[in-house]
């Protein structure tokens, strides 16, 4: 899988994801009331807002970007309709080609991991017959559990040419409370960067491993000692744009073949009609807005690469 996102990468020659994390605030009010006027003012009518919405940005960034991020927490406090408009999501970015990296950070002991893998990234049989479920192409896990917790994911990856990003060090501000503590003279999380260097080694798919880490865009040290410990493994960063991150930040995230590192921003460009800079499209246009945004962002990152 992670031979198929390095060739969309470099097609659309975009080291982006775009976080499809669609906030009610950022969902224009005739998009809203259209949807309301439908299904009501009801968890229904707030999920077909949110389709309404993200199909609206797919259509405009689909063939400028390799690949999306729905990021499940937004789907999932609208319960089940909500759940369903995620499938809709990723379903939808599928037929246009696009990667789909669920970022929906799941872990737990062995069994129920296994389960987590299966429903995101693998295969459950009932009866005769054999469903994917959610069906995206890589899944965000969180690694707190240990091997016993990871294991099953990569097993199911391995099954089904899927991949995986591993927390290792996460773009919040408090993300040093626990993910920096020295650990026999190391940082946890160059702990974890070894691990996921590990656990990516039975997983190669061309030059890279299906098993990828994440870290945050907003540490740009941290970011340039674990693409050394990781050289196989893809990074996806977080942390662009609304969080802080910079072009500029982001060079040692790559390795010296341009690639290795992949760069969400959600609210930057979902939202982007909301903000100043884009104001001009206006927010019946806010697809186009977003358009303009990935745009911008592509040569931030690509000029801070000398491209
Ligand atoms: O360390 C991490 C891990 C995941 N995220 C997720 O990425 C997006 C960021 O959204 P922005 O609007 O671009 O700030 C969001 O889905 C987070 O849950 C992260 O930010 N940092």
């Amino acid at each position: 899988m992670i031979s198929k996102l390095i060739k969309k990468i470099v097609e659309t020659d975009a080291p982006i994801v775009v976080g499809l994390d669609p906030q009610m605030k950022f969902i224009p009010q005739h998009i809203k009331e259209a949807a309301f006027e439908e299904y009501g003012e009801s968890l229904e009518g707030a999920s077909e807002a949110i389709w309404r919405f993200n199909k609206e940005i797919i259509d405009k960034i689909y063939d400028v970007v390799p690949a999306v991020k729905p990021q499940i927490a937004m789907y999932e406090q609208f319960g089940i309709p909500g759940l369903v408009a995620f499938k809709r999501t990723v379903d939808y970015c599928h037929e246009k080609g696009l990667v789909v990296i669920g970022d929906v950070k799941r872990g737990d002991i062995g069994s129920t991991s296994e389960s987590y893998a299966i429903a995101h990234i693998g295969k459950i049989k009932v009866g005769s017959k054999e469903f994917t479920p959610f069906d995206e192409d890589f899944a965000t896990v969180n690694p707190y559990l240990g091997s016993d917790g990871i294991d099953p994911f990569v097993k199911v990856c391995n099954e089904n040419d899927r991949g995986l990003f591993i927390l290792v060090k996460t773009s919040n501000p408090s993300s040093g409370e626990f993910q920096d503590r020295l650990i026999d003279g190391k940082p946890l999380y160059e702990v974890v960067g070894q691990k996921v260097r590990e656990w990516g080694e039975a997983s190669m798919d061309g030059d890279y491993s299906n098993i990828g880490a994440v870290v945050g865009a907003t540490y740009p040290e941290m970011g340039r000692a674990l693409r050394k410990i990781m050289p196989k493994n893809f990074i996806l960063v977080p942390g662009y744009g609304a969080q802080g991150g910079q072009g500029k930040d982001l060079v040692d995230f790559f390795n010296p073949d341009g690639l290795g590192a992949i760069v969400n921003s959600s609210r930057g460009i979902i939202a982007a009609y909301t903000k100043d800079a884009y104001a001009k499209f206006g927010d019946k246009n806010f697809g186009d807005a977003a358009r303009q945004a990935v745009m911008d962002m592509k040569a931030d990152i690509n000029g801070a690469l000398g491209k």
